[in-house]
């Protein structure tokens, strides 16, 4: 697997981890030629004190006494390796840490982008919780990762591999007693990765299965409350915390052990090299000096590896969270052109079978209507008949199973769901604000529409009378989600953002449910201004809502029970009759 696809990078991602680890390697360098310094100043220092008895070791083979160079000239030699040290580190730094925030932010527009062009099944298998974990926690572990381990640990690899070689060339007995721990170690590491990923992915489920219960505690506060229901609920936030807990502990011991065992192995590459050194000073094949030099790099060399491998258990939890990334990649999206030109709006529905979920339940069978341009045909039946899902399928928010819906006898299948929606003003029974002013939350019908018509479509919503009552107006801030707006003032703004939008297709899903009766007379008015002369669908079970509709379809378990005008329906004495007699009767009973 590439880089790329192992930890879900983009391609300057992957050269920015490439140039991460090349600095990363650079001022390893530059640190072991420190130490190469000091090694130059003690050996020329014990070999004058022991009169020669010592020799110079390898830089005795080069015929160099580095105590011949004066203070200044060491001076200066200090000062540029001064220079070329912070050069390197700034490098480094940069290209590890600095641009990877830039990595991270193209992460999240991705994701971002993708799911804004993936299809609403996809939201119906994920929950939001798991999604809102993957744009926030996961980019951040992959952000950690990327930062923190992978140029760490490439640099590494490289530096151990160039420091091998040059060590090779001093003393290959040496080189090999010093540096077999590296490799051992990683591949120790690398061994029983295939028993913590596992661990770690549990872990990761456990503490989303408790971020989705405690998000599910605060959506549902109110019912929770109202059902006395709290300590039960408690009880199960606290199950699954302990849950979380346990797996999260017996993922850190085994990371630890395995961690720390491998830094066990990387060490006693220093043990070796001693007695391996030791046992070759006595023989008299390699002089003091060098073992002295051996040993100040393996002292120094096994720092960024020993930082690497505490870090590479992070990597294999971050491999979890890049897979969670990479399947947001790999979900199909909803094709379609932006070639669409319809000729003219109504929407047919033509032998409609649909199902929430593949091999799921058939909630659509063999559906099939027109909804004519310049009519209002109005969806009738059961709770549970289908009604909504057929509004959906007819904008496009999910796709037909079997059977096709046209708009202008174009299949909206074929057509990119953004643009198709252009066409569409939707009016749905859970109306969703944004924490933003009244006003925005209505311009989100058109963007890029003046105050002036915003302000116009408000009050032909009839927005004016509750908006008058806030503190600052259509400057007032309505909370989350609306939280301190009624059922009917949010219905208000939902079609006050149709009126904005002034589409030729218009889709009410039970649009005047929460109004009083005074204020369904004043929305009734202005929703005749926004339907005229459109292709409206509403869904209504008030039979009163649907009464003056020039068609209705009476759908019952998926199917057509019956359509045509409401006094042919009526006439048949069939489903839409019976539905019209027992809602007058209840609106005959008293309490
Ligand atoms: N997102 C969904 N995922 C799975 N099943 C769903 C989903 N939405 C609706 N359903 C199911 O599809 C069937 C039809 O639902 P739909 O909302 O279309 O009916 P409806 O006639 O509009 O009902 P109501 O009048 O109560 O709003 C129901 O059995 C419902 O449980």
């Amino acid at each position: 697997m590439t880089m790329k696809e192992k930890y879900a990078l983009t391609d300057e991602g992957v050269r920015n981890v490439r140039l991460g680890a090349a600095w990363t390697t650079v001022t390893n360098l530059v640190v072991f030629a420190g130490v190469g310094f000091v090694f130059a100043i003690m050996s020329a220092l014990v070999a004058r004190l022991t009169g020669g008895a010592v020799t110079l070791g390898p830089w005795g083979r080069l015929g160099f006494d580095p105590l011949d160079v004066p203070v200044l000239g060491w001076m200066a030699v200090l000062a540029v390796y001064l220079v070329m040290l912070f050069v390197c580190e700034r490098f480094q730094y940069y290209y590890q840490y600095g641009v990877i925030y830039k990595e991270s932010g193209r992460q999240r527009i991705a994701l971002a982008e993708r799911l804004r062009r993936l299809p609403l099944s996809f939201f119906g298998r994920r929950d939001l919780a798991d999604l809102t974990e993957t744009l926030m926690t996961d980019v951040k572990t992959t952000e950690h990762a990327y930062s923190h381990v992978l140029p760490e640990l490439y640099g590494a690899y490289a530096t151990m591999a160039i420091a091998f070689a040059c060590l090779l060339a001093f003393d290959w007995r040496l080189a090999v007693a010093s540096m077999w721990s590296g490799p051992v170690a990683l591949l120790l590491l690398f061994g029983v990765r295939s028993r913590l990923q596992p661990l770690m992915r549990k872990t990761r489920m456990a503490g989303l299965k408790t971020s989705e219960l405690v998000q599910e505690a605060l959506e549902c506060v109110r019912e929770v409350r109202a059902t006395n229901q709290e300590e039960r609920y408690l009880e199960r936030v606290y199950r699954s915390v302990d849950a979380a807990e346990r797996s999260a502990i017996r993922s850190e011991l085994a990371c630890g052990v395995a961690v720390n065992g491998a830094q066990v192995v990387l060490r006693l590459g220093f043990a070796t090299t001693l007695l391996v050194g030791a046992a070759l000073v006595l023989e008299g094949t390699c002089d003091f000096l060098t073992l002295f030099c051996f040993l100040l790099v393996v002292s120094r060399i096994y720092a960024p590896f020993d930082q690497a491998l505490m870090l590479i258990a992070e990597l294999f939890s971050a491999r979890t969270a890049s897979a969670r990334m990479k399947s947001f990649f790999e979900e199909p999206m909803a094709a379609g052109g932006a070639a669409y030109a319809p000729n003219g709006h109504d929407v047919a529905f033509e032998h409609v079978g649909f199902a929430y979920e593949e091999g799921g339940e058939q909630v659509l069978s063999d559906v099939s209507f027109i909804a004519r341009e310049g009519e209002v045909t109005a969806l009738v039946g059961p709770s549970g008949s289908g009604k909504s899902t057929c509004a959906r399928l007819g904008c496009r928010l999910w796709d037909a199973s079997s059977g096709r819906v046209t708009v202008g006898g174009v299949d909206v299948s074929t057509v990119d769901p953004e643009v198709l929606l252009g066409d569409f003003s939707v009016v749905f029974q859970d109306v969703t604000l944004f924490d933003d002013t009244v006003m925005e939350n209505i311009r989100l019908g058109r963007r890029g529409a003046t105050d002036e018509e915003v302000l116009a479509a408000a009050r032909a919503a009839n927005c004016d009378e509750f908006v008058s009552r806030m503190p600052d107006g259509y400057a007032t801030m309505i909370g989350e989600n609306g939280a301190c707006i009624s059922g009917g003032e949010r219905q208000r703004i939902s079609i006050a953002r149709a009126l904005l939008k002034d589409a030729p297709i218009v889709l009410l899903d039970e649009a005047t449910a929460s109004l009083d009766v005074e204020n369904e007379t004043r929305v009734q008015s202005a929703l005749s201004r926004l339907l005229a002369g459109k292709t409206v669908i509403v869904i209504a079970h008030r039979m009163r809502t649907v009464r003056a509709a020039d068609k209705i379809v009476v759908l019952e378990g998926g199917r057509v029970a019956e359509q045509g005008m409401p006094a042919e329906l009526l006439a048949a004495n069939g489903l839409f009759a019976r539905m019209v007699r027992l809602q007058t009767e209840s609106e005959g009973w008293t309490i």
